[in-house]
């Protein structure tokens, strides 16, 4: 019996972690479809403020992978965006006339920025805080102008305003209140945060109305109400935000302010829920993580058929992500002629705490300067406990280890995923658990703002004693508590030869592993055995399995091979005739002077590579890509040596070389360098009849120019050189480890030192030809494999003059 096709419309937090709790209870009962109008996969939208305040990059804080989608079997449309929902029918139109039919649906649009209509608030420099797109606009502005206003005092506007500050700008925040963030904290707990945050250079105007937006294309102030005035070069909108219902709207499915759903998250429309930032629950629209996790669970059990309660609403608690400020708040935070409050008010050390009392249980808090106590109250007013209980625990000073022990078991630890210490505990003994990693990867627990990321170490300090180590090894990923060295060491002493076989010997804890311990082993296997070992395409990321680059459309790229940057006419010829044969988007020159087909369907792909008949230029590996040479002494005044024929040389010889990560060359023939040796992991550079070899460059977000690793005088001792210091690099990275970090982790000494002696050059240079004789041309490969055209590109027509 065919599956039931679950279409989820919307990409972010809650609509895929609905989808994990779905997958948990019924790992292959649904065919999935997911729509999302970013065009990433699943990303942490909380940490956007930590990649704004340059603790994290966006490339570190994505929650699920392409990978896992691959994985789980589920159909991604990333950059689609559902335009048009027949309920009747069943079906979802989208904006790239794409139409899916379904049995379920899951609506969870989030919610839209919400955009003071100003005049001016279309200005170039206005933006609100919502995406990734805005937080890469701010870190530009940023490198441009000086000053920024952030209107909203709010938790998005602070944590903008200290990302801002951190980025080098003058930041002035205007707020329409009496005092900061009013909707999470009281007066007391307000303005202690606006002299912190003074403090920390942040410059408030309070109680300010913004009446128009100045400047004639690109901002250049704001006019207040009051008609004061200041300046500015990037407005920041942060006055909250509104649950982007329109689609449902339009489609006949009630809606509020959000969309309306029971307590099984079932909107009125037969099998259609909705989830998250864009729900309405018993009247309350949620903007934090932790409530729409909860409603994941009850969705993913209703979906799957299995008896629950269902979600009957959260209890709500606040922490600001600014470092030096402790903020927390929960449940209420004012009094009110019901409630009696216990109040700390340390002014001197800038310590506040308040608890608020309603019929004798504990209502809610506010804590400033020490948030120590905020899970424990979060937990207590859960538990619906009274001031009883909260006093005879006794408000402990302590801090770690005692700290943690101190807590009953079912006291929360991660608030946004609802994960107590009891669960956490149960994880580290039972499934033998040393890292933070795999505590996050096993429970979920500091998977979203991070905040409780001190707790989780101090449980594993707590539970594991002597064993635990503060200073943790890195572990290949959270399935396994063994560092890469370990992984090797292991493999090569059991004579271990598949990645699952790997997995089983060794005690991976998931047994199917994960996406970042997949392709690891199968890079480590293949370098261990370079003759023997049978590359597991299965394990490996999805761009690799095609040999080719999938696009933010859905497409892919093509870029044949061509050595040193040389072509001719009659490969130009081809790429052409290719070119308009089958429709191609673009056709782009890159940065490794190679010619990109780009927006190619990916049925297309095997019959453009027949055509072309021309090697693949390996853009999409971890791997050797490119080679790119300047014109050198043939042609260039300046040139002292033959840098293209060098250049065709390294690339004939290393040309598919699996390496940890992507490697580039460059080659140029007079320190001019021209093809930017400086700035690629082996960059060949021509000087007074020698060859310097550099190495280690990287041109990408970690700038790093390459160093200097030796002189030579010929083309062979260059091969020789380059080979040994490959080599080296395979065998000792760890997976997905450019040579930049890898130079920097091991030392430049280090690398000289093991080079310099010429009897471990040829050890070396022996593995790696070992290597490179059993590497196979993968395109002309995958046009003769019938099994693999049909599993991987669908609907294709076996090439003509394949076998
Ligand atoms: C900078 C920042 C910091 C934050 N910090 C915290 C924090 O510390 N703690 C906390 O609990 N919360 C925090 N939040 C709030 C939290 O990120 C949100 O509550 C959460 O992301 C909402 O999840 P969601 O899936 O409902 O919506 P979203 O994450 O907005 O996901 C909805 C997705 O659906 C897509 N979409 C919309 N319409 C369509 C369509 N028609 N077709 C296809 N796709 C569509 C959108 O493009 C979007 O990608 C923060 C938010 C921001 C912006
Ligand atoms: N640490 C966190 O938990 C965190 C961090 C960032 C964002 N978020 C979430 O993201 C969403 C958006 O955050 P937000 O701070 O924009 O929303 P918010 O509603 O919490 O705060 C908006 C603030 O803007 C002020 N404001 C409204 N109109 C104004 C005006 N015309 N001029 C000046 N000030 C004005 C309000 O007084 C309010 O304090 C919320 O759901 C929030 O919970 C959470
Ligand atoms: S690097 Fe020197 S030799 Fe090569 S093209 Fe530039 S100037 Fe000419
Ligand atoms: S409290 Fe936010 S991730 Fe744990």
């Amino acid at each position: 019996m065919p599956k039931q096709k679950l279409v989820l419309i919307g990409n972010g937090m809650a609509g895929i972690r609905a989808l994990e709790e779905i997958l948990k209870l019924k790992p292959d009962g649904f065919d999935i479809v997911v729509f999302g109008s970013e065009p990433y996969p699943n990303y942490n939208r909380i940490q956007l403020s930590k990649v704004l305040q340059g603790d994290t990059t966006v490339s570190d804080i994505t929650l699920n992978e392409w990978q896992w989608y691959e994985d789980n079997n589920i159909r991604l449309y990333p950059g689609e965006t559902v335009t048009k929902l027949d309920k009747k029918k069943q079906i979802v139109h989208t904006d790239k006339n794409k139409e899916e039919a379904y049995d379920f649906l899951i609506i969870a649009t989030g919610s839209n920025p919400f955009m003071l209509p100003l005049p001016g608030a279309d200005l170039e420099g206005v933006t609100a805080f919502r995406d990734i797109k805005d937080c890469e606009l701010m870190i530009d502005y940023s490198k441009k102008y000086k000053k920024a206003a952030v209107i909203g005092g709010g938790l998005l506007g602070l944590e903008a305003a200290r990302g801002l500050l951190n980025l080098g700008m003058e930041v002035d925040v205007i707020h329409i209140a009496d005092y900061l963030m009013e909707r999470q904290l009281d007066r007391d707990a307000g303005i202690l945060l606006q002299k912190e945050l003074e403090k920390q250079g942040m410059n408030f105007l309070l109680e300010k109305s913004t009446a128009q937006i100045t400047g004639k294309d690109h901002v250049t102030g704001l006019l207040f109400k009051d008609g004061s005035r200041i300046k500015a070069d990037l407005v920041v909108m942060a006055v909250g935000i509104k649950p982007n219902v329109a689609l449902a709207q339009a489609s006949g499915i009630p809606v509020n302010r959000g969309i309306v759903v029971n307590d099984f998250m079932e909107t009125e429309i037969p099998n259609i829920f909705a989830v998250g930032e864009c729900a309405e629950h018993r009247q309350m629209v949620y903007g934090l993580v932790a409530p729409l996790y909860e409603q994941g669970k009850a969705l993913a059990k209703r979906i799957c058929g299995v008896n629950d309660k269902g979600y009957h609403g959260s209890v709500l608690s606040t922490q600001l992500k600014v470092s030096g400020v402790d903020v927390f708040s929960t449940g209420k935070i004012n009094e009110d002629e019901e409630t009696k409050s216990i109040k700390m008010y340390d002014d001197w050390n800038g310590v506040y705490k308040k608890v608020l009392v309603e019929e004798g249980k504990i209502a809610g808090s506010v804590l400033f300067g020490n948030t120590k106590e905020g899970t424990k109250l979060l937990s207590l007013i859960k538990k619906g406990a009274t001031i009883e209980e909260y006093l005879e625990a006794g408000q402990t000073e302590e801090t770690g280890v005692d700290f943690v022990a101190s807590m009953p078991d079912d006291e929360l630890i991660c608030g946004c995923n609802g994960v107590s210490k009891g669960t956490i505990v149960e994880a580290i003994k039972g499934q033998g658990l040393t890292t933070l990693e795999e505590v996050k990867g096993c429970t979920n627990a500091s998977r979203s703002c991070g905040t409780c990321k001190a707790l989780v170490s101090d449980l594993l300090q707590y539970t594991l004693g002597d064993e635990y180590s503060a200073d943790q090894k890195e572990t290949v990923c959270g399935c396994t508590t063994l560092s890469r060295d370990e992984v090797i060491a292991e493999i090569k002493a059991k004579g271990l030869t598949h990645v699952r076989e790997v997995m089983n010997v060794l005690g991976w804890k998931k047994e199917e592993g994960c996406s970042k311990c997949k392709p690891a082993l199968n890079y480590y296997l293949g370098m261990i055995y370079p003759s023997d070992y049978v590359d597991e395409k299965e394990s490996r990321f999805v761009n690799e399995r095609l040999h080719a680059n999938i696009q933010k459309n859905g497409t892919f790229s093509v870029v044949p091979r061509m050595y040193g940057g040389v072509t001719n006419s009659s490969d130009l010829r081809k790429i052409a005739e290719v070119a308009d044969k089958y429709e191609v988007g673009l056709i782009k020159l890159t940065g490794g002077q190679r010619i990109d087909l780009l927006g190619v369907k990916k049925e297309d792909l095997p019959n453009i590579w027949a055509d072309l008949d021309m090697p693949s230029g390996h853009a999409y590996a971890k791997g050797l890509r490119t080679v790119k040479t300047c014109v050198g002494a043939n042609f260039c005044r300046f040139g002292t040596q033959d840098s293209i024929g060098m250049g065709i040389d390294l690339e004939k010889k290393f040309e598919g070389l699996n390496t940890p990560h992507k490697v580039k060359m460059g080659v140029s023939a007079c320190p001019r360098n021209c093809a930017e040796g400086g700035i690629k992991d082996v960059g060949v550079l021509g000087l007074d009849g020698n060859w310097e070899i550099h190495v280690g460059g990287n041109g990408g977000t970690e700038l790093r120019k390459a160093d200097l690793l030796s002189k030579v005088k010929t083309e062979e001792e260059v091969i020789e050189w380059v080979g040994a210091f490959l080599q080296l690099y395979r065998e000792s990275a760890n997976y997905l480890e450019r040579t930049s970090a890898w130079v920097e982790r091991v030392g430049l000494d280090h690398v000289k030192e093991v080079l310099a002696n010429k009897a471990t050059r040829d050890e070396l240079n022996e593995r790696m030809d070992e290597t490179l004789a059993a590497i196979q041309e993968p395109w002309s490969e995958a046009i003769k494999n019938k099994t693999l055209l049909k599993e991987l590109y669908e609907k294709v027509n076996v090439p003509t003059g394949s076998n």
